[in-house]
């Protein structure tokens, strides 16, 4: 197996969040979600909404992470003095006058793909970066108007260029667990996104990421999240298996307690040592004890 998590990558701090160390980050969504970090886009407005306003505005309504989209380099000034990073490319990706002077102001850029834009095309823009003396790049794949995500794209980048990857997901985050299995390092959704796609994606880093993506955290707090993260993956497994175990009790002739199967018991904990050999049958028999007899019991008194 090959998860993307087993290739090293440089981590980009932008505010107090480092995204590709740790768990995948989330980017985006309406302050009251709760994102690990924010964006604005001045181009949504065109050029004719104040910047400074703008970013004040959305400085104001979030104490983490804030990102910022310019519309031009008149915007910069604006940005520099209240955001934490900047967001380029998209349909303007090839506006190298823009991607040169974003990326001298020296706070981390995440570069979105354009539609169309090849990977050579895409990475070029991180030389650019680099180029300035801008070394803190985050590449996001996707978030043109099509809505096309080249998850093998996110992939190669992240190989080629050795940088954490973005998945720009938009307002909806059915492929947020899909992204985060691939490897991403961050979930980027539209703005002003909802409480429901925020969490359906929180949902995905956790549970997909506690399984698939490798961590090794440095701190007892980042390492506490990440407990977290596997206990609440555990827990749906649990409630799934107790769920499952209660559907044989009903399909068995004899049911419960009456109908232990020690032998079928024995034979499960050994194909689980294989996944889990550190703990190994000896470690792992009792916890299977308890989990089945959790499981039993919960039958039981449901079939009463
Ligand atoms: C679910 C079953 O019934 C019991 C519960 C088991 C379990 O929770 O895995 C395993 C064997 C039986 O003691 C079964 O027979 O498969």
């Amino acid at each position: 197996m090959t998860f993307a998590a087993h290739i090293h990558r440089g981590a980009v701090p932008i505010g107090d969040l480092r995204v590709g160390a740790g768990p995948a980050v989330l980017i985006g969504g309406a302050a009251h979600t709760a994102p690990d970090a924010r964006w604005i886009s001045l181009r949504e407005h065109h050029g004719r909404r104040d910047a400074g306003d703008a970013v004040r505005e959305a400085r104001a309504a979030f104490a983490g992470p804030l990102l910022v989209e310019p519309f031009s380099a008149g915007d910069l000034p604006a940005v520099q003095a209240a955001a934490d990073g900047l967001v380029i490319g998209g349909e303007w990706m090839q506006d190298f006058g823009l991607v040169r002077a974003v990326a001298r102001l020296g706070l981390p850029v995440v570069v979105r793909r354009g539609p169309g834009a090849t990977l050579e095309e895409w990475l070029a823009i991180v030389d650019y970066c680099v180029a300035e003396g801008n070394d803190e790049v985050v590449l996001c794949e996707g978030g043109s108007r099509t809505h096309t995500l080249d998850l093998t794209l996110m992939r190669e980048a992240r190989e080629r260029s050795g940088r954490p990857v973005l998945a720009w997901l938009g307002d909806d985050a059915g492929l947020a667990g899909a992204a985060v299995a691939a490897g991403a390092d961050g979930l980027m959704l539209a703005p002003e996104c909802g409480r429901d796609a925020v969490a359906a994606a929180r949902e995905a880093v956790t549970l997909v990421g506690a399984i698939l993506r490798e961590e090794s955290p440095e701190t007892v707090v980042a390492a506490r999240r990440a407990i977290d993260r596997v206990d609440a993956a555990l827990a749906t497994l649990l409630e799934r298996r107790a769920a499952l175990a209660g559907t044989i009790q009903r399909l068995k002739p004899v049911g419960g307690f009456a109908g232990r199967d020690m032998d079928r018991e024995r034979r499960l904990v050994a194909a689980m040592a294989e996944r889990a050999p550190t703990l190994g049958e000896p470690g792992l028999a009792p916890i299977m004890n308890a989990v089945i007899e959790a499981g039993l019991r919960l039958a039981e008194e449901r079939d009463r």
